[in-house]
Parts: structure tokens; sequence; C-alpha cells
């Protein structure tokens, strides 16, 4: 996480630019963690699979499943239409753990006061966001990142849009979470 900060609210600028307002409000981890309930790891890309806090996370969230996407023009299928879904408001009815390996990205997230918090994500970044939250993705204009997926159980990468998800059992349980002030 190299920053993270409010997104500007003019919806027609380049979502692919870092959509920072003429004054940008940053938005420290732990002020991100307290108003949306996101994670945040640094882990050595290099090094991950013998570093013993990476094995730590893995062992807390339950992880028993674990595969990489690329996302690029050249190594991911249907390229354009697969990052409009990425970017469609959504939410899951599990965590959403990723691990930067290389390139970058920005996941934005609503806040408590559903106000989006745009996150700039970079190789050596392990973000968690937790079930419930309205979240999109999209890549930067790098148009590169690549990223491990890391999953308790079965995955499922369905995503439950914004329209109709708010009356969802996932959602209410996150706004209980978060307004119990534990994600
Ligand atoms: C940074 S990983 C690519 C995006 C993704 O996996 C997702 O939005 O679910
Ligand atoms: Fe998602």
């Amino acid at each position: 996480m190299v920053q993270a900060w409010y997104m500007d609210t003019d919806e027609s600028l380049n979502c692919r630019e870092p959509c920072k307002p003429e004054n940008t409000v940053y938005v420290p981890q732990e002020e991100l963690y307290e108003k949306s309930g996101v994670e945040y790891f640094p882990i050595d890309a290099a090094t991950y699979d013998t570093n013993p806090d990476y094995t730590a996370i893995k062992k807390k969230k339950g992880i028993t499943y674990e595969d990489t996407i690329e996302v690029s023009r050249t190594t991911f299928p249907n390229y354009e239409e697969k990052i409009k879904i990425f970017f469609k408001e959504h939410i899951h009815a599990d965590e959403e753990i990723r691990f930067i390996e290389a390139g970058s990205g920005y996941f934005d997230v609503r806040d408590c006061d559903d106000k989006w918090i745009r996150i700039q994500v970079v190789k050596d970044d392990l973000i968690v966001l937790p079930a419930g939250i309205y979240h999109r993705f999209t890549p930067d204009t790098a148009d590169y990142i690549k990223a491990k997926r890391l999953f308790a159980g079965d995955p499922v990468w369905t995503p439950i849009d914004r329209p109709g998800a708010d009356d969802h059992s996932v959602r209410k349980d996150y706004l209980n979470r978060m307004a119990a002030g534990s994600s």
C-alpha cells in the first residue's frame, strides 16, 4: 500500500488514472482499517514462501487455496471485458485476499460513510478486503499486475453487484461488525 486517498467524486475521470482531487486527503493504514476493515501487510515478494509472517497470515485466515492471476493485455483473455467486471461495485461472501507479486493497480473500497477510498497496491503488498465490503478493482495505466489469490475453502469468485447486495446477510454482517468496531 503505497498510498490510500479519498477519490475525486467526478465520475467522468479516467478510472485508470489516480483520480486524486485537488486537495487530496490521504488515508493512513490505521484509519483505513477503522473506516473500512481493510487489512494490509507488507511481505517481500522475493522471499514470501519462507516468510513466517506470510505463513502466519495464511494460517490465521484458514487459507487452503492459492493461485496466481496475471492481468495484462497479453496474458489475460478478454482483457477489456474482464477489467470492466472487476470495476463494477460489488461484495463477496468471503474475504478477498490478494498478494501483489509484480505490477500495480487500484482497489477502491467504500468507507463507513459510503465514500470511495482508493488504495494503490504494488509489489510486496498483501491486502485483505473483508467479506461484505463494497469494492472494485482496476489496473492503472501501466496495464500490468500479477497477484496471488488466497482463499479459505473452495474459491468463489462470483461478485454480488451492488444493486441488490444491500439486503444480503453478508453485507448486514459486515455493517454490524463495523458498527461494533471490529471487522
Ligand atoms: C489484483 S488481482 C486482480 C483483480 C482481482 O482478482 C479481483 O478484482 O478479484
Ligand atoms: Fe471483488
